[in-house]
């Protein structure tokens, strides 16, 4: 399997043209932070700001939005009971799942979603949104670019693999059917593109073991989708940034925290740059 390596990540992260605003950086959507998951929507949304995203718009339970503001003020927040459709059409990316739950309500605004995504959008489908695509058998739709990032059970839920029999040969059978890029996150998580080589990392560890760690890379993902090139080398990058961002924290630390990495992003891009 092909190694993602740092070189991969410097030809993605290029340094910003002086004539540029936020509206060249990306306008992304972040859906999720229901019942009692509103700290997923947060991490995801830090990444998100963090990651450089120019426009972070999010849609959350109406409780979420005090501690998304305090923060993270840089984030438009919007309550579900908003008119949050209306600025769908608006978005280059969304990324629907993190802490999203799988309540009736949830499930409502993800067919939502997967209804009126437009061919010039990219989509990211992470936690509860995958098990709840693969619980109601929900259709992916045709976008500019799908990118699923379930770890190993939401694998198992999507694809029907049982963790055991999640081989890159296996694995890619399913890709390839789905049409759509997926991460399977596990210790040097592995990039699957359709009808294309498989890639994987191999840094990170299980200093990264915390909850709203894959929050974090859902939100890093869509960063990256939005302002840099929208295709598996842009998503390779960010995965590789994550956990590279981890390895170079636990050198001091024992335990590595999703927020940590995503105060590191702006530091770890600059330097990749100017490479
Ligand atoms: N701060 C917050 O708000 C947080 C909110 N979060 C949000 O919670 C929602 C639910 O997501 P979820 O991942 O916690 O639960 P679920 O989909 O049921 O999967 C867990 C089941 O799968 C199994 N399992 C097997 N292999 C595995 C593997 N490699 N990695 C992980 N699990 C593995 C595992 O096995 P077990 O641990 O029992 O051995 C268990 O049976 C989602 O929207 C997410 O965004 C979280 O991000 C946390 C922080
Ligand atoms: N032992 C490990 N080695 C490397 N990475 C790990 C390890 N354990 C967890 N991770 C990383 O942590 C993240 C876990 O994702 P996920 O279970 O979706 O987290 P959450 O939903 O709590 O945010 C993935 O990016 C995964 O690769
Ligand atoms: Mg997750």
């Amino acid at each position: 399997m092909n190694i993602i390596d740092q070189n991969l990540v410097a030809k993605v992260i290029t340094p910003r043209p002086i004539d540029s605003y936020k509206g060249t950086y990306g306008r992304i959507m972040l859906i999720g932070g229901f019942e009692h998951y509103h700290g997923a929507i947060i991490l995801a949304s830090k990444a998100a700001v963090y990651g450089g995203s120019g426009l972070v718009t999010v849609v959350t339970a109406p409780e979420t939005i005090t501690a998304l503001n305090t923060e993270l003020p840089e984030a438009m927040a919007l309550s579900y009971h908003d008119s949050y459709q209306d600025f769908i059409a608006t978005q280059d990316v969304i990324v629907i799942g993190p802490g999203l739950g799988t309540s009736l309500h949830a499930l409502t605004i993800l067919k939502e979603i997967l209804t009126s995504i437009s061919p010039n959008q990219t989509l990211i489908v992470d936690g509860s949104a995958l098990t709840l695509l693969a619980r109601h058998q929900l259709q992916l739709p045709t976008t500019k670019l799908t990118v699923l990032t379930p770890h190993q059970m939401e694998w198992q839920r999507v694809s029907g693999l049982k963790i055991i029999n999640q081989t890159p040969t296996n694995n890619q059978v399913i890709v390839d059917q789905l049409q759509a890029i997926v991460i399977v996150k596990k210790h040097h998580s592995e990039l699957y593109t359709p009808h294309a080589p498989a890639q994987k990392i191999i840094v990170g560890g299980p200093y990264q073991a915390t909850g709203g760690m894959g929050d974090t890379l859902a939100g890093l993902v869509g960063s990256f989708l939005g302002q840099f090139k929208p295709n598996a080398t842009t998503v390779a990058a960010a995965l590789y940034l994550h956990s590279a961002i981890a390895d170079e924290l636990a050198q001091q630390q024992y335990v590595v925290l999703p927020s940590q990495i995503s105060a590191q992003l702006p530091l770890f891009m600059a330097r990749f740059a100017q490479q």
